[in-house]
This record gives C-alpha cells, structure tokens and sequence, in this order.
C-alpha cells in the first residue's frame, strides 16, 4: 500500500506551515521526518490524518482519495496517529484506554447495544480479546489493571501506540515516540515498531532524537520552512549541506 502527498499546503493568513509537500510512503517502510522547530512536521501530520484540511493539494491511501474525508473516516480506512504530547485519559486503567480507542468507533452506539445486544457482546468480548494481545506485545500485561496517569513517560508512548494498534491500521503517524523517554524504553519502543513493519504496517516518525531514528528507519525526509528540503537515506540526508545549513545553530 502507498500512502502519496500530493503538492499539500497549508497557510494562516499569509504564512505559509506546509508548503507543497510531495511524497510516497510504502507501508513496508518505516519513513523518519525531521526538521528544525516550527519546519511544519505537526501541522503535515495533522493534514495527513484530517484533523486539519489543506489549502490545496490532496492525500491519497493506495488511490482512495481521503482529502476530504474526517478524521474518523482516514481511520477506518486504515490510518491511525499518535500524539506529540500522550493523551491517554489518565482516569483508566491501561486496559481501559486501549477499550475506549475501538469503542470510540462512530456505528458503536446506545442504540446498536440495545438493539443487537448479543453482537455488541460479541464485540466487547472481541476488543478486550483485541487489547489484551496488544498489552502482551507491547509487554505492558503487568500495568494493565494501572491507572495511566502512574505511567513512566515511555509507558505513556506505549499506550499511545496500543491505543492506536486498537484500530487496526495499515499506516501509523507517531509524533515524538521518543521524547521524555529512557534510552532503554527508546531501544524497546524502536523494537516494536521494527516488528509491527515487519508484519505490513507502515510508519511515518516525526521525532527530534535523531541519533535513535537514523537507527530505526533507512529513510529519512527533512522539512524545512514547510518544504521538503532532504529526501534519502539517514547518512545521505545528515551529510547534506541544505539540511545541515537548515539546522544550524542546532545540534545535527
Ligand atoms: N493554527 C495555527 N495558526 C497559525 N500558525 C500555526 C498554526 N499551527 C501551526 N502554526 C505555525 O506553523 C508553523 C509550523 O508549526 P508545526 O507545529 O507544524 O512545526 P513543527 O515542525 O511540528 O515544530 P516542532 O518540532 O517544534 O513541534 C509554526 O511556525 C507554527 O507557529
């Protein structure tokens, strides 16, 4: 499966966050973005899962144009997202975060449970099958019954990243996996990425800790100013001058 930028934009006023951003992303590859702060890597991301529309170009799933469509619909289509900052509701328990992500599907109402109240069954006995085996792989069984809010911050991304795996995806955009966590959590959320591509998922990284994404992904796309600046291999793009001088006064 592809997921294909077309020529996206996005301006406040006259300022322009994204500007014509073309690019094909394989669901067999793990991509890595980087960029300076403010380069527009958030606000692509948010264009890319519909949280906001562009200005003009369009987003496209193996041909199914989702430009236009909601966020809830780009997920059911296959594109699931994480947070810069985690938002799990810190009231759960972990497992309960994990149930509320597949609850919150629109079609999963009071009306269907009253109606068809065996094939609602069916389906929480389903998810909750669902999220266990999640909290398995993600090897947070032990933190299950935890409220999320007494989660290291790590733990926080991993239930992010199970909140998201509940939906099934085919494309996952992670915004920072990286930020606010130990370098052991790092290596551990790096492995499960690495084996959920392994078995068909793609992955689009926003993520500042560039030493660990050159480790996790062969590709590498550099924003800058809103505009895609550097396009290759993690070696490729770090050497590159453009980059580096995008980057100057920060540490590459
Ligand atoms: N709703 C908005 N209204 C006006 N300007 C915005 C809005 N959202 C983002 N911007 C601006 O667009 C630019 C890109 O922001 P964005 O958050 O996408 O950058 P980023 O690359 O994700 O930065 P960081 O690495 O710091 O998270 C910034 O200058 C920001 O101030």
């Amino acid at each position: 499966m592809t997921l294909t930028l077309d020529s996206l934009s996005r301006s406040y006023g006259g300022f322009h966050a994204v500007q014509s951003v073309s690019l094909s992303l394989s669901t067999n590859a793990i991509v890595g973005m980087i960029g300076p702060n403010g380069a527009g890597k958030t606000t692509l991301f948010s264009l890319i899962n519909g949280l906001q529309s562009p200005s003009s170009g369009s987003v496209s799933l193996d041909g199914l144009d989702l430009t236009t469509l909601p966020a809830f619909k780009r997920a059911r289509a296959g594109l699931a997202w994480t947070f810069q900052v985690p938002r799990p509701f810190s009231h759960l328990t972990v497992l309960e975060n994990l149930l509320v992500a597949a609850r919150n599907q629109p079609g999963d109402s009071i009306l269907r449970a009253f109606f068809q109240p065996r094939a609602t069954r069916r389906f929480e006995v389903e998810i909750e099958r669902r999220a266990k085996q999640i909290l398995e792989f993600l090897r947070l069984s032990h933190v299950s019954e935890e409220f999320s809010k007494n989660l290291s911050g790590g733990q926080k991304k991993l239930v992010e990243l199970g909140r998201a795996l509940m939906l099934e995806p085919k494309f996952i955009l992670l915004d920072e996996p990286f930020a606010g966590v130990n370098p052991v959590l790092i290596d551990e959320i790096s492995e499960r990425i690495i084996e959920l591509n392994q078995l068909g998922i793609g992955f689009l990284i926003i993520e500042h800790n560039i030493g660990a994404l050159s480790r996790l992904c062969k590709r590498m796309v550099v924003l800058d100013h809103g505009r895609a600046i550097g396009d290759g291999s993690p070696a490729q793009v770090l050497a590159d001058e453009t980059v580096r001088m995008a980057y100057l006064g920060e540490s590459v």
